[in-house]
């Protein structure tokens, strides 16, 4: 395929984060797009069933040497799928099945799809082990139909340096392909800066930017430099591009050697707390100085599944999440499934509309069990290692359905019982709903979407889900004020909080703590470390009495300590 991008070029997107790195580009391949009834061509002209029995029967010896070879190289998770999926293409019925639709004359393609969609169908309907195969069935079919048609495979690529790794859009279960002692940033033709891709770049401390258009049409190997920051994504990068990039990370690393608990000048404490989405987060996050964990998205455990996890599995996960972050504070989220984060068997197939569906805590009106095993799953994990988790619960609306929550995790012996504000009804209700729980968490991702009616995972209309923007800063004010009048800790956990400049706003507006991807909390210590909590206040004034999103952020820049400007390249 001849690239439709020459270099040397500049690539536009939403970068996530403020890190650069410079490396060649690893595509992901989307699954190939082949009408079933695509001819399989020898020489140019329709190959006969013989000819063809004997492709296809090689695709599929191919394609599971080749998956085995990479397990073979490949560690841990990513060597499990791999062998798990070589195993599938191993698989005699399957073979046998599809090489007599063959022998009968049967298009190719549309051969291994029939095939495979009856075994999926058959696995789906077995459950449990079976059921969790399907997504490796079709790996084989894609894998399959590729190699007979000559197109390049499909799927993770086996990264073999150093890389960057494109991909139109990138699934959380191609999280658990990817060998990340190789992956050195995530770039995307979709999706939105608050989106899954986004957020699992930022779990793995890796630069990011999403919705950089024509990033696929890159050939493999084209040395690309990833600025967050800007970002951009610049072909064949020249000297003086790598030095800034360089230079860059040489602050971040100067940043990162202050490890003092996060607080204004004036010795006005604000926790700094880390994003996560499994244990092996927490244990990546636990030797940092992060204060502790303030949301742990516990969906990640439920993804790719087609049951839930049982109570000793959840609660394996939640000791090992409590035991690597020891005596600091780790607030779980109870299971947010539904729109953004769909759950096989948690989430309502027939919703035209799923961001205003079933999701989040309204589970409990259809599974009422997921939550409770979940808190129970928590509460085992407390008692056997002695700590004190906080728990919240996601898209709390009404003061009720705070209090429901805040009973069930109680009835359990959870002490520190919270839930989040990300609708706008529970933060114009905050006052109503913080006299039901311990705490509040904001969860400004959602709370953008919701108050500016704005889908967050298309990033073309980014402008509007911009947490700067003032009706959203209104609502963060509201919720921040209610806190401080019944005397309750209320925190931010969404994208915002990573934002230094915004952070010195969310502060001055009230927020006690502040929840992000690791890697992005030395430069908001630093940003809080050289302002005093009244010019916090002042800031948030400021955010506040301007117009719109680009004005309100400007008139804080321009409040910023001039060497804060200048070390944050701002
Ligand atoms: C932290 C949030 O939750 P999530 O991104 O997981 O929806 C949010 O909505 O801001
Ligand atoms: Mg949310």
């Amino acid at each position: 395929m001849t690239p439709a991008v020459q270099s040397p070029t500049v690539l536009r997107g939403v970068g996530v984060g403020r890190r650069g790195v410079v490396g060649p580009v690893a595509q992901v391949r989307p699954a190939p797009h082949v009408a079933a009834d695509a001819p399989l061509l020898v020489d140019g002209v329709p190959a006969d069933a013989a000819t063809a029995h004997t492709r296809v029967e090689q695709a599929f010896t191919d394609v599971a040497v080749g998956l085995r070879d990479q397990a073979g190289r490949a560690s841990g998770t990513v060597a499990d799928v791999l062998a798990a999926t070589a195993q599938m293409a191993d698989d005699r019925a399957l073979r046998a099945q599809v090489l007599a639709k063959v022998d009968a004359g049967e298009p190719v393609v549309s051969a291994v799809d029939g095939v495979v969609t009856m075994f999926a169908t058959m696995f789906e309907r077995a459950g449990g082990y079976l059921a969790e195969r399907v997504t490796d069935l079709r790996s084989v079919r894609d894998r399959v139909v590729a190699r007979v048609l000559d197109l390049p495979a499909p799927g993770v690529p086996e990264l073999t340096e150093p890389s960057v790794v494109v991909a139109r859009d990138l699934a959380p279960a191609d999280t658990a392909a990817l060998d990340l002692r190789h992956v050195l940033a995530i770039v995307t033709e979709l999706g939105g800066p608050t989106g899954h891709t986004a957020i699992i770049a930022g779990q793995l401390g890796l630069p990011c930017v999403v919705r950089v258009s024509g990033v696929t049409d890159l050939a493999d190997g084209t040395v690309v430099a990833v600025d967050a920051a800007d970002g951009t994504v610049t072909t064949d990068p020249d000297d003086e591009q790598r030095a800034a990039l360089v230079a860059r990370a040489e602050v971040e690393r100067t940043l990162a050697a202050d490890t003092a608990p996060g607080g204004t000048s004036d010795g006005h404490l604000v926790a700094l707390l880390a994003n996560i989405g499994t244990a092996e987060d927490a244990e990546r996050v636990g030797p940092t100085a992060v204060e502790g964990v303030g949301l742990f998205r516990t969906e990640v455990l439920f993804l790719e599944r087609t049951t839930a996890p049982t109570v000793e599995e959840q609660t394996e996960v939640y000791e090992r999440t409590l035991r690597a972050l020891g005596d600091r504070k780790v607030v779980v989220r109870t299971l947010d499934a539904g729109a953004d984060k769909p759950l096989a068997f948690a989430t309502q197939p027939d919703e035209e509309n799923p961001a205003l569906g079933v999701r989040g805590f309204r589970l409990v009106r259809t599974n009422p069990d997921l939550i409770d095993t979940q808190l129970a799953a928590l509460a085992a994990a407390q008692q056997a290692t002695g700590a004190r988790p906080w728990v919240m619960a996601p898209m709390i609306a009404t003061p009720a359905e705070a209090r429901d929550f805040a009973a069930r995790a109680r009835a359990q012996g959870l002490a520190q019982v919270g839930v989040m504000v990300e609708v706008p009804a529970a933060a114009l209700r905050a006052r109503e709903i913080l006299a039901e729980v311990d705490f509040v968490s904001l969860g400004t991702n959602d709370l953008a979407q919701y108050a500016m009616a704005t889908d967050r995972l298309r990033g073309e209309l980014a402008d509007l889900l911009d947490p700067w923007q003032p009706a959203v800063l209104d609502l963060v004010a509201a919720t921040a004020r209610a806190g401080l009048e019944l005397g309750k800790p209320v925190g931010v956990c969404g994208e915002s909080a990573s934002d230094p400049v915004l952070a010195l706003v969310l502060v001055g507006l009230g927020v006690t703590s502040l929840s992000m991807s690791a890697g992005a909390v030395p430069a908001v210590r630093y940003a809080l470390r050289h302002h005093t909590a009244e010019q916090c206040r002042a800031m948030a004034d400021a955010a506040l009495v301007a117009g719109a999103a680009p004005e309100a952020r400007a008139a804080v820049v321009a409040l910023l300590h001039s060497s804060v400007r200048s070390t944050l390249g701002l």
